[in-house]
């Protein structure tokens, strides 16, 4: 769609002088940093042919600079004060791929006020400073692009600004994480235990510094925050995410899942809602069971998943590596080659302006208990036949239709941490609203028979 193949081609006009290169200030050189590095280097004839002229990374900031020149070499200059890039005078274009967002913030603030392009992977910075980002770009005319801070080498933000700007979205739906979907993948498919998945993935690269982050939910909140914005209209709202993480999750539940046909997935949703029980936005990070048999909960190991429904197109579906060194870096690559497309229009004028767009009204985010979807409950009981019964009483009482009612005996020798002859019963329902499934399971908690915490699981409708 972008690529005019001639431009692969040598130029036939010497006549014609070569525009000077994209010059590149970077901040930071770790997994991603590193990878921009090292694709730029070697796709640098390709890339600039596309770009319609070269891309350079003329200076850099590290923490450690003896490692630094391992990977860039003595050719560019070196420095650990980040805010001598962001202002540096032969820089066009910041790319900041450090991380954090409170000194982050003043960084990209000062590339901007200093009138140069920000690019950057840093989702946490955006989800939270982005209104006053956005608005210092706007100010000074330059561009915030931020192709590689969500759901990695997936062209997402492109997707959803360009291919389907003509599109109301009604939801979308994401694996967004990639260290929490490589965790379950090697938990379901290899045995692995949380820990020992956790670390390869940290070793791979693909965590954040702080892999709380990853597990709780918070970074596939940063990065629904964004998908939202774009997505709905709505302003960046952070606080406003309902998140749960998977460290809560049970092995028990993960095979309950598999049993009944389903995966389950740390998933982002942004839905919205214009029925008879609700209007607005749902907007939340939590695992959530889905049929195994569907696209996405095949996507495993550090792969994302982004499903956009609009009321034109319909369902489309874009996959690829949500982290990694060159992965990530194939999306921060793009993002300079478009702005060194820009040769020196207006931002908007070709279509770079990676701002979110507010839509008036925007829809307001829902409470958790207008959810409606369908759900899977695990009650862990004494006796199985009594608890069926307590169970679908409860259910019937509060509304919330039944869809399958099994009873799980685990053995001796079962898994996970299931204390060998517990029973439980484990029920997925039809389409229902979240409020009357919590009803139902508080009676259901004050029950004789009834043995601990019931679990509830969100099953996400793809449809
Ligand atoms: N690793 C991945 O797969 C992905 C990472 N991201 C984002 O990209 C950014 C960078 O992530 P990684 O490369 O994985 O992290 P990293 O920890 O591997 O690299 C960050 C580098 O920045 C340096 N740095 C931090 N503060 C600095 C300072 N004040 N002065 C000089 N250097 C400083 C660190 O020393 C480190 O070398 C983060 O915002 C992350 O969320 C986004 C998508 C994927
Ligand atoms: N830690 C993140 C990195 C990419 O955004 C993830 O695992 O997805
Ligand atoms: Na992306």
């Amino acid at each position: 769609m972008y690529l005019d193949p001639q431009s692969l081609a040598p130029s036939s006009s010497p006549a014609t002088p070569a525009p000077r290169p994209l010059r590149v200030g970077m901040i930071g050189i770790g997994t991603v940093g590193a990878g921009t590095f090292r694709v730029l280097a070697r796709n640098q004839a390709e890339i600039a042919a596309r770009a319609g002229r070269g891309i350079e990374v003329v200076v850099v900031c590290a923490r450690n600079l003896a490692r630094a020149v391992d990977v860039v070499g003595t050719g560019v200059a070196l420095t650990n004060d980040p805010l001598l890039v962001a202002t540096h005078p032969d820089v066009d274009v910041v790319v900041e791929v450090a991380g954090g967002s409170g000194p982050a913030r003043d960084w990209v603030l000062a590339a901007l006020r200093a009138g140069r392009h920000v690019v950057t992977a840093n989702k946490a910075l955006l989800a939270e400073h982005g209104t006053e980002i956005f608005a210092a770009a706007r100010q000074h005319g330059v561009v915030v692009a931020y192709e590689a801070a969500v759901a990695g080498s997936i062209p997402i933000i492109k997707a959803l600004r360009e291919g389907l700007t003509a599109n109301r979205i009604e939801w979308l739906a994401g694996i967004i994480n990639g260290t929490t979907n490589f965790i379950l993948s090697r938990m379901a498919d290899a045995g692995l235990g949380f820990a020992e998945a956790l670390a390869q993935a940290q070793a791979l690269g693909y965590a954040e510094a702080d892999p709380t982050f990853d597990i709780e939910g918070i970074d596939a909140a940063h990065k629904l925050t964004l998908l939202a914005a774009l997505a709905h209209g709505v302003p960046l709202q952070l606080h406003k995410v309902h998140v749960e993480g998977i460290t809560q999750l049970q092995a028990i539940d993960m095979v309950c899942a598999e049993r009944l046909g389903y995966r389950i997935k740390l998933l982002g949703v942004a839905r919205r809602r214009d029925d008879a029980l609700a209007q607005g936005l749902e907007l939340r990070v939590h695992p959530a069971l889905l049929p195994a048999t569907h696209l996405m909960a095949q996507v495993n190991g550090s792969m994302n998943a982004v499903m956009v429904q609009g009321d034109a197109a319909g369902s489309t579906l874009y996959c690829g590596a949500g982290a990694g060194s060159e992965q990530t870096a194939s999306a921060v690559i793009a993002d300079l080659v478009d702005v060194a497309r820009l040769a020196g229009g207006a931002p908007t004028q070709h279509g770079v302006h990676a701002q979110p767009i507010a839509a008036a009204p925007a829809p307001a985010v829902l409470p958790m208990a207008a959810t409606r979807t369908r759900y899977y409950l695990r009650v862990p009981v004494a006796d199985a036949a009594q608890g069926c019964a307590q169970v679908t009483q409860a259910l019937a009482d509060c509304g919330v239709p039944l869809q399958t009612l099994l009873q799980h005996h685990e053995g001796p020798g079962g898994v996970g941490d299931l204390r060998a002859g517990q029973r439980h019963v484990v029920v997925l329902t039809q389409v229902a609203l979240e409020a009357d499934v919590d009803r139902a399971l508080a009676r259901v908690a004050g029950a004789a028979g009834v043995h601990g915490a019931a679990v509830r699981l969100r099953v996400e409708l793809l449809a």
